[in-house]
């Protein structure tokens, strides 16, 4: 069940995911510099999917000011160092992410001298298509001493993961421009492929 996105960006590598063949793009997997490193400490407004807010419509998972939980449904590794990642949620929703925006993980690293969980937070841009419903997919380099990249290493079907989001970039609105010219390097690979 490969989104729209998944096909239309599908190129040579071949990868198994939920135990049927897809392909993927495997040359966006070189993910490199540039990078903000985010840290921040425990709060207590994390929220959980079946807490999830129908205000309007559409019904999206995600919570732009809430630590969303999202359940980790299959991974699939497309090279020796990148891994297709999908979450699960509602599937009468949808993630409610725009076109070239982000979202933000986070995941514990220890305790502070005060005894408060501290996490590491990181950007990721999902390649699933913004209108599938029910799931999304997270392609991440994993680089041998990664603190976030290395704790999706470790994630196993039906862990969870942090989320909060969208973090908006640009709000595009079809048609808003009469011509798009893209330059991208290293992590904007991720935000040009997914804004294609
Ligand atoms: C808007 C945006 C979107 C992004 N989208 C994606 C995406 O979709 N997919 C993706 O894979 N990435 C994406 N990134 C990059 C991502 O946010 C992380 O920066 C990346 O995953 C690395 O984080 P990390 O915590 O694993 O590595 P870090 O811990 O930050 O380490 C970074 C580098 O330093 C090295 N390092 C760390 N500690 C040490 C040490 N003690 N000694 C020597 N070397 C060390 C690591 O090996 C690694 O090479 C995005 C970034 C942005 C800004």
């Amino acid at each position: 069940m490969a989104s729209t996105l998944f096909k239309r960006l599908a190129k040579a590598t071949t990868v198994s995911f939920g135990g049927q063949t897809k392909s993927t793009f495997g040359a966006i997997a070189a993910v490199t510099g540039g990078i903000s490193y985010l840290y921040c400490y425990s709060s207590p407004n994390l929220a959980h999917l079946d807490e999830v807010k129908v205000e309007g419509s559409p019904k999206v998972a995600l919570n732009p000011d809430k630590w969303v939980e999202f359940k980790l449904q299959d991974t699939a590794r497309v090279s020796h160092n990148t891994h297709l990642f999908r979450f699960s949620f509602d599937p009468a929703a949808k993630l409610g992410l725009d076109i070239a925006s982000c979202i933000i993980t986070r995941a514990p690293i220890g305790q502070d001298a005060e005894g408060k969980t501290k996490y590491v937070v990181r950007p990721y841009t999902p390649i699933s298509d913004p209108d599938s419903k029910g799931y999304f997919d997270l392609l991440i380099k994993v680089y041998p001493e990664g603190k976030m990249s290395q704790h999706f290493a470790t994630l196993k079907s039906g862990d969870v993961v942090e989320v909060k989001g969208p973090i908006e970039k640009l709000r595009y609105s079809p048609n808003m421009k009469k011509h798009i010219g893209m330059i991208a390097g290293g992590t904007g690979h991720y935000s040009n492929a997914s804004s294609n």
